[in-house]
Parts: structure tokens; sequence; C-alpha cells
């Protein structure tokens, strides 16, 4: 299977405080990675370095093939043209933790919104397609209400069918059930399961073990700014090496 994301030796700081200290993660295309980790480990700052809402300071990220914000030239890297990382930025779909709907647009139109203006997709087409995204989520019923109309777990799957309909070769989730009530988790979750059947490439950081046990083929467990354990669920989660990763596990099980 081809590698979709390629991670090396990625270093981040805001300030003083490095928040990712060398991470190296490899993705393969239609595999499903899960992140854990504490509060502060750098998992949400991973994520937005994969498409480039933060800068690496050091390291290079690769996506599909293609170094995001920089360009190799004679075994140095160059940054991309703003426009370039915007265009690569499109080929990956990003659901956070609050939604972050447009609230005067309603449900089609906020699915609409991201083909027609970065894809220059007509209109029409992108209502139907739209239209499409919203059955698969169950929500076509809700295309015509406004996000404030909707519950939370509602409103997390208008975002993914929003993040979806920009067609992406990798979707990132950071967080996407955490801002829900506990009875709504299961129907956007039960989204992302589909989603993982139907072999697309997905990171996401979440606190749900039972779901990353059941979904992911690789669990990738962060502690202060590194990686310090990876591999099957069965092997993270049932046979942690790490004193950190059992005593995480412990409070979150
Ligand atoms: N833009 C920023 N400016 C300054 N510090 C930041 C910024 N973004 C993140 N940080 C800091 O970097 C550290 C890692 O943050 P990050 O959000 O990546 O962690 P996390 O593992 O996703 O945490 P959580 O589970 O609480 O979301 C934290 O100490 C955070 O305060």
């Amino acid at each position: 299977m081809s590698v979709m994301v390629d991670i090396r030796s990625v270093h981040k700081s805001f300030g003083p405080l490095e928040v990712l200290k060398g991470i190296d993660l490899s993705v393969r295309a239609g595999e499903v990675t899960v992140v854990l980790g504490p509060s502060g480990s750098g998992k949400s700052t991973l994520l937005r370095t994969i498409n480039h809402l933060e800068k690496v300071d050091r390291g290079a990220v690769s996506v599909d093939g293609t170094l995001i914000g920089y360009r190799r030239v004679g075994g140095r890297l160059h940054e991309l043209p703003e426009r370039e990382v915007l265009k690569q930025r499109t080929r990956i779909g990003f659901v956070f933790q609050n939604f972050h709907l447009f609230p005067h647009l309603t449900v089609v139109e906020n699915v609409v919104e991201a083909p027609v203006s970065a894809l220059k997709r007509p209109r029409e087409q992108a209502v139907r397609d739209a239209r499409r995204l919203l059955e698969r989520v169950g929500l076509a019923d809700k295309a015509d209400a406004y996000p404030k109309q909707l519950s939370g777990g509602q409103q997390q799957r208008v975002a993914i069918a929003r993040a979806l309909a920009l067609e992406p070769k990798l979707l990132l989730f950071d967080e996407p059930t955490s801002a829900l009530d506990p009875e709504l988790v299961g129907e956007v979750l039960d989204v992302i399961r589909d989603l993982a059947r139907q072999g697309t490439t997905m990171i996401v950081v979440t606190h749900e073990i039972g779901f990353a046990r059941e979904v992911a083929d690789t669990v990738v467990f962060m502690a202060d700014g590194r990686i310090v354990e990876q591999g099957p669920p069965g092997q993270v989660l049932d046979a942690p090496r790490e004193e950190r990763t059992r005593a995480f596990l412990s409070k979150v099980l």
C-alpha cells in the first residue's frame, strides 16, 4: 500500500515551548491512525502541521508524495508560495472539535461553499453532490436548516460532509466528539466508522478508546511532544510497554 502521510523529524515550538520534539510517522493509504495522549502532548499541533495550518520549524511533512508547504531544491527545503499551500490543503479534510460551521449559511450551503470557492465547481453540481453527502451522513432532511437548529452531533456530521465535499485524499479529525453530549457521540463515530470501512485514509485524535480498538489500524500514543508508542490497537491498548501509556489508559478507560 502506498504511503499517504510521511512525517520526518518534525520539530515545532511556540516561543520557548517545544511542542513537537522530533516526530516520525508514516500513514499508509486506506488506513486509520488514532492518536491518543494526555492534554498538551502535542496531538492537535501534529494534526495542524499535516495540513500546514502550522508551519514546522524543522523536519518535513509529505502528503501523497508532495511536501506540504515545502519544496526540496538541491537537498534544501524551500517554502512553497501560499497559493500552492492552499491548493494542497484543499485535498485534506479537517474536522474540528467545535464544528466551525458558518452560522449564517444553511446546511447545504455550508457543504457547497468549499467546492465552489476552492475547486471552482459549478454551484448546481456542488449542490447535487452536497445533497448526496448529506444523505450519506444521515442528514438529507436537514439540508435547508441552519446550524443552530441542529444538535451538536448533527452539526458535526455536517462538518464531516463538508470535509468530504472536497473529495480529500486524507481526513483529519481533532477530537470530533469531545464537544458532544455523551448520547450524541455514537452517531458521529458511526459516520467515521463507515468512512473507515470504505477505505478512507484518516488520522483521528480522540479519547474514545473503544472506537480506537475497533477502527484503528495503528494507535499512536503521544506524550510530551514525542510519539512514545505506536502499533496495532491490540498491542498499544492491551499490552502497552510504556508507563505513561498505562497511566493514561487507566484514567480514560
Ligand atoms: N498557537 C499556540 N501558541 C502558543 N502555544 C500553543 C499554541 N498552540 C498550542 N500551544 C501549546 O502547545 C502545547 C500542545 O498543544 P496541543 O493543542 O497540540 O496539545 P494536545 O495534545 O492536542 O492537547 P489537548 O488534548 O488538550 O487538545 C500546549 O501546551 C499548548 O498550550
